[in-house]
C-alpha cells in the first residue's frame, strides 16, 4: 500500500498521513525547530509504541509518560500529572507533544498540549480505528467531569496525524468494531458509499489485513476533514446545514448512555445506539422516511454493533442529554437526517417522541 496524504486546510493546515509502518514520517510532521518531545501514550501499549519511540529518541530529547488506558485517562488528575511532568522537564514553546493510543489518549494528550503554555505543537499517532477516523483529526480535545462527557476542553489542531494501519493488527476485535460506529455514522451523514461497502461485505469491512477497511478509513477521514475545514469551532454551517455539529450525529443519546454506564460502554457502541435512537426520533417527528430509519439498525448490526439499550431510565438519560453541548438553555437540539446524507438540526422535539424513541431503543415499542 502506498501512503496517502490527506491535507486539512484552514488557518493552521496540517497533513493526515495514512499508510503502513510510518514511524519514520514522524519527524517530518513535527517540524524542524522541536527539541524535546513529550510522548504521551497509553501505558499498556509500550511494546506497540517501540518503533515510534525509537525514531523519536534518535532525534529528540524524549519524555515518555505512560497514561491510564481508556476513558479513565480523560480526567483532570491525569492532566495535572502531565502538566507537572512538563513543568519539571522545563518544556518550552518550541517543544512538542506526541500522543500514541486510542481516542481517549489523543483527547487527553491534545488537551494537555492545548493548555501547556497556552498551546504547544502536538502530533497524534492514533492506534484505534476510532481515533484514526475521528478523534485524532479536527482538533477537539477534552476531559470528562462529574457532570458529563467532554465538558472541559478546547479546540487545538494538531501539527500532523500519523495513521499507521499496521497498529490495527493488535487491536482487539471489539475495539475495531466500536470504531465502525463512527465510520458508519459518516456513511449516514455524508458518504453513503461507506454504507454500501459495509453492507456488501461486513467481514471485509472489519478485516485489518484487507483492502476495504483502508478505503473506509480514508473515506471517513475525508468526511471529517470536509466538515472541520468548513466549521472548525462548531459555530454553524449556514444555509440549514448543522456545520460541525453534524459529526455529533447519534452523540446526544450516545453520550448520555456512556455517562449512565459509568463510561464502561465503548464510545463507538454508544454512538451506534444513539444513531438508531435519533433516526427513530426523526421518523416520529416526520423528518425521516421509515426505510432510511430502519437501515440504521441493519448497518450497525451488520458489523456487530449494538442497536438497542435497556439500561438507564428515560428521566436519567433526558437529564444527561440536557448538558449536551448542542443544547441551548432548556431546549434540546439533535442532529437528524431528512434523508441519506441530508443532515439538519432538530430543535425541541416533543417529549412524547423523545420517550417513544426511548421505548423503541429498549425494544419495548411495537
Ligand atoms: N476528539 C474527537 O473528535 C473525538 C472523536 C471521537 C471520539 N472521541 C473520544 O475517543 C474516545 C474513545 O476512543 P477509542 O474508541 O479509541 O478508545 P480508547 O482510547 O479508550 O482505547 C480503547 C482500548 O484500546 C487499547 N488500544 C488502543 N490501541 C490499541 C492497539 N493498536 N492494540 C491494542 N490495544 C489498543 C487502549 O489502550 C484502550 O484500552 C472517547 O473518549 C471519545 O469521546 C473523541
Ligand atoms: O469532531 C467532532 O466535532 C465530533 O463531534 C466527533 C465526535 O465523534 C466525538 O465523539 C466528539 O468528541 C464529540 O464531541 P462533543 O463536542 O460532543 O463533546
Ligand atoms: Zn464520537
Amino acid at each position: 500500500m502506498t501512503d496517502t496524504v490527506l491535507h486539512v486546510g484552514g488557518a493552521s493546515p496540517y497533513d493526515v498521513v495514512v499508510g503502513r509502518g510510518l514511524a519514520d514520517r514522524l519527524p517530518g510532521l513535527l517540524g524542524a525547530d522541536v527539541q524535546r518531545v513529550a510522548f504521551l501514550h497509553a501505558a499498556e501499549l509500550e511494546e506497540l509504541a517501540k518503533p515510534v519511540l525509537d525514531v523519536l529518541r534518535a532525534e529528540y530529547d524524549v519524555l515518555a509518560l505512560g497514561l491510564p488506558s481508556g476513558e479513565s485517562t480523560k480526567a483532570a488528575e491525569v492532566a495535572f500529572q502531565c502538566w507537572d511532568a512538563l513543568g519539571e522537564a522545563g518544556f518550552t514553546r518550541s517543544d512538542a507533544v506526541v500522543t500514541f493510543g486510542g481516542g481517549a489518549t489523543t483527547d487527553l494528550g491534545g488537551f494537555v498540549a492545548a493548555t501547556w503554555l497556552r498551546g504547544v505543537r502536538v502530533v497524534h499517532v492514533p492506534t484505534t480505528l476510532l481515533a484514526m477516523v475521528d478523534a485524532a483529526v479536527g482538533g477537539k480535545t477534552g476531559i470528562n467531569t462529574a457532570a458529563g462527557k467532554n465538558l472541559v476542553g478546547s479546540f487545538h489542531e494538531p501539527a500532523g496525524v500519523l495513521v499507521d494501519l499496521d497498529t490495527l493488527l493488535t487491536l482487539p476485535r471489539e475495539e475495531l468494531v466500536a470504531g465502525m460506529g463512527e465510520v458508519v455514522k459518516c456513511g449516514f451523514i455524508a458518504d453513503p458509499v461507506i454504507l454500501d461497502l459495509v453492507e456488501a461485505d461486513p467481514g471485509a469491512a472489519t478485516d485489518p489485513h484487507g483492502t476495504v477497511l483502508p478505503e473506509l478509513v480514508e473515506r471517513a477521514i475525508r468526511v471529517k476533514i470536509d466538515v472541520v475545514v468548513a466549521d472548525l469551532k462548531e459555530t454553524g454551517g449556514g444555509e440549514g446545514h448543522p456545520g460541525r455539529e453534524v459529526l455529533n450525529y447519534g452523540h446526544t443519546m450516545g453520550h448520555a448512555i456512556e455517562r449512565a454506564e459509568g463510561y464502561t460502554m465503548r464510545h463507538g457502541e454508544a454512538v451506534a445506539i444513539g444513531c438508531c435512537y435519533v433516526a427513530e426520533l426523526a421518523r416520529l417527528e416526520g423528518r425521516l422516511d421509515g426505510e432510511t430509519a430502519a437501515r440504521h439498525a441493519r448497518a450497525f448490526a451488520a458489523v456487530g454493533l449494538p442497536t438497542t439499550y435497556a439500561g438507564a431510565g428515560f428521566d436519567e438519560l433526558l437529564a444527561a442529554m440536557r448538558v449536551d453541548k448542542k443544547a441551548r438553555g432548556n431546549t434540546l437540539r439533535f442532529v437528524v437526517l431528512e434523508g441519506l446524507a441530508r443532515p439538519v438540526v432538530l430543535s425541541g422535539p416533543s417529549e412524547d417522541n423523545l420517550r417513544a424513541s426511548y421505548d423503541r431503543m429498549r425494544g419495548d415499542a411495537t
